[in-house]
């Protein structure tokens, strides 16, 4: 037998997270791409594309069709085709398109998005919504990092999706409901105007806030503070908001909780291969320093448990919430998953991701359930993704 050309360590850490030594030494993956479905003629993109990059598009037959993903060679460069800059195309990685294609996003839906940044799940939602007019759907996207949102603002207006907000907040306190208005689309009568500020749970860490005193109509038409002092109501100041979306009261009600909620959570983004191959490459020290060091490893568990639980909190009975990652590590995925349905006992359950039979995902760690979905480089020629799909029980 050929001895292993990594320490004992690293093997052992690769053994017990399901990775395969191919995954670490896989070469370069192929670059994916999705045609925007309101481009009008995705053959002549595809034409351009491959006259461009001069790489062929292959359809990546896994897919549902009507999602138009295509792969090219790892070099073709995109970034510069017209097509691109016009907004015709997408680059995504096919493994990351289905996180959202688990969350299965109707029209209508209200969807949250609690890592967004920077940005590309949020599109696909927004792209699945599609952005015709009898459309009420909405997508409000939250991340802690305001480089990162800046950037997620940039793409969600490149691609012109209409029904979006952007929060910068801590998804594991974000308290903000589902739009009550979209456009010319209000809320039931049923929904109760109960005060933002009033309702159980708000988060004090949104510090940006807008206040708005109650006012009542003076008899000569005038406007008068409410001598009954109600309280006040406090907004959570978007990062940004679509006209459709902007004016949103921002209701606390039971009726506005979100239809899908996605948590692709923080991780150690080690199932990128480049992440991978630095393990190697970045001497073991600094490998361990990034992954046995027991405080981070504590702190990140914790952002993903609250993560996780204050996105089941915030989604509506018989809701889906999908979870994520990219990272390989046992302890990010299927533990995360397996504290959250214990908890949740009840509650919570764990479904199977719908025509998940059709794609190549690597098998299931020994003793975890086939629902929780493994993309690897070696099993699905993509970067790693780890999808669980999660029910609220009505
Ligand atoms: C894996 S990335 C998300 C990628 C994104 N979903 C996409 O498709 O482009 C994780 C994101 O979580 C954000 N993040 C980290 N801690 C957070 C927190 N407490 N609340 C909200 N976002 C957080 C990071 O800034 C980062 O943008």
């Amino acid at each position: 037998m050929s001895e292993s050309p990594y320490p004992p360590k690293f093997t052992q850490f690769l053994l017990s997270n399901g990775i395969e030594l191919s995954d670490v030494e896989a070469g370069k993956l192929p670059r994916f791409i999705r045609i925007n479905p309101s481009c009008a003629d995705p053959n002549a993109v595809i034409e351009a594309l491959e006259k461009e990059t001069g790489s062929t598009c292959t359809s990546v037959d896994w897919m549902p069709h009507a999602m138009r993903f295509y792969s090219l060679d790892s070099s073709a460069r995109i970034s510069g085709c017209p097509a691109y800059e016009s907004g015709d195309v997408y680059g995504i990685d096919v493994a990351s398109a289905v996180a959202v294609i688990a969350l299965g996003v109707e029209s209508n839906d209200h969807v949250l998005d609690l890592c967004c940044a920077p940005g590309g799940k949020m599109c696909l939602i927004a792209d699945i919504q599609g952005n015709s007019d009898d459309v009420v759907g909405t997508v409000t996207g939250v991340d802690i990092s305001r480089a990162r949102i800046s950037t997620c603002k940039s793409v969600l207006r490149k691609y012109k999706m209409r029904r979006f907000r952007l929060f910068e907040a801590d998804g594991t306190s974000f308290d903000v409901h589902a739009p009550s208005r979209v456009g010319k689309w209000t809320r039931p009568a049923s929904i109760s105007d109960e005060p933002a500020d009033s309702a159980a749970n708000t988060s004090k860490s949104d510090s940006d806030t807008l206040t708005i005193p109650s006012k009542r109509k003076a008899e000569n038409g005038g406007v008068v503070e409410n001598p009954a002092k109600k309280p006040i109501q406090t907004k959570v100041k978007p990062f940004h908001a679509t006209k459709l979306v902007i004016g949103d009261l921002q209701i606390k009600s039971a009726a506005l909780l979100y239809d899908k909620v996605l948590v692709d959570a923080e991780c150690t983004h080690d199932g990128s291969i480049a992440h991978l191959k630095k393990c190697n490459q970045m001497g073991w020290e600094k490998f361990e320093a990034t992954f046995f060091d027991p405080a981070k490893m504590d702190n990140l568990e914790t952002l993903q448990r609250g993560l996780i639980s204050n996105g089941f909190r915030l989604l509506k009975p018989g809701g889906i919430l999908v979870y994520s990652t990219c990272s390989f590590l046992k302890r990010q995925n299927e533990d995360i998953i397996n504290w959250f349905l214990a908890a949740n006992a009840g509650c919570a359950v764990l479904e199977s991701v719908p025509e998940s039979d059709k794609f190549p995902v690597a098998k299931a760690l020994t003793g975890e359930s086939p629902h929780m979905l493994r993309f690897t480089p070696t099993a699905s020629n993509t970067s790693g993704l780890f999808v669980a799909r999660i029910r609220k029980i009505e």
